[in-house]
């Protein structure tokens, strides 16, 4: 790990600085582990991803690196397809090197929230399966505890016969609501990737994230959450002057 980083550190000095908080973050992301040769990389989804797919592009093609990505969403398929990177999955490759993916919310441990887009089982699939797991997002998503910038929920996914019974367990032991997500272009529900609903839950308090995630794993019907805890070792967030800042985990 301590290899990576330094890798990372020189390779982080020598980019070319773009003015953008997300680009800039991206971009130092897309150097995470000085992206040596024969790499496999996980492509989270969401917008801030396509920053850093840009960038990882242009290094593929300019320094003819060996980097196979693997998908964690219908959207980051495309995105490599688009790119002209070369596509894998988790059969060919079950163990990655770095997944980058974006976040909803940070905190200072490096939980998260994520699947604003939808694509949270996935993309936790795919984190779950690297060795390194690496977050971009903009100082919008950086929070000192979950809640107090993303105010949307936590979603979860759940099979669509059981979004009722899920919902009413999670507001019977957590308290809160957990709503059913609503499509915007199409009547009816969100549907993700896997052809699962989704519940926001939108939380009232502060709570122990490894025990309810745990907790809420265990209800008969939930696929996955969107509570990523102890994953993220790290997290570049692109801050309004353009600058990145960047958070560790802790070492326990
Ligand atoms: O978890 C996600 C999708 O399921 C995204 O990574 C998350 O919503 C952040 O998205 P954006 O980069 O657009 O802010």
């Amino acid at each position: 790990m301590k290899i990576v980083l330094t890798l990372e550190f020189c390779w982080c000095r020598s980019i070319l600085r773009d003015t953008l908080d997300r680009t800039t973050a991206s971009n130092q992301c897309a150097g995470y582990g000085a992206t040596p040769n024969n790499q496999v990389v996980g492509v989270g989804s969401g917008s801030t991803i396509v920053f850093a797919v840009d960038r990882l592009a242009e290094r593929v093609h300019q320094e003819k690196l060996n980097i196979v990505c693997v998908p964690t969403s219908f959207q980051a398929r495309q995105l490599i397809l688009q790119h002209g990177l070369t596509l894998s999955d988790l059969d060919r490759h079950p163990e990655l090197d770095v997944a980058i993916d974006g976040a909803d919310e940070v905190d200072t441990e490096l939980t998260l929230i994520k699947g604003g887009g939808g694509c949270l089982t996935q993309e936790k699939i795919v984190a779950g399966c690297s060795k390194h797991f690496v977050v971009i997002a903009d100082y919008r998503s950086n929070s000192k505890a979950l809640g107090q910038q993303w105010k949307k929920g936590v979603p979860i996914e759940v099979i669509p016969m059981a979004y009722v019974p899920v919902s009413r367990m999670i507001a019977k032991c957590f308290g809160g609501e957990a709503n059913l997500r609503m499509a915007v272009s199409k009547a009816g529900p969100v549907v993700t990737d896997n052809s699962n609903f989704i519940l926001d839950w939108k939380f009232e308090q502060a709570l122990n994230w490894k025990e309810v995630n745990t907790a809420i794993k265990m209800i008969p019907g939930v696929v996955e959450t969107g509570l990523f805890v102890s994953m993220a070792e790290r997290a570049y967030f692109g801050m309004e002057d353009g600058s990145v800042q960047v958070r560790d985990a802790l070492v326990k």
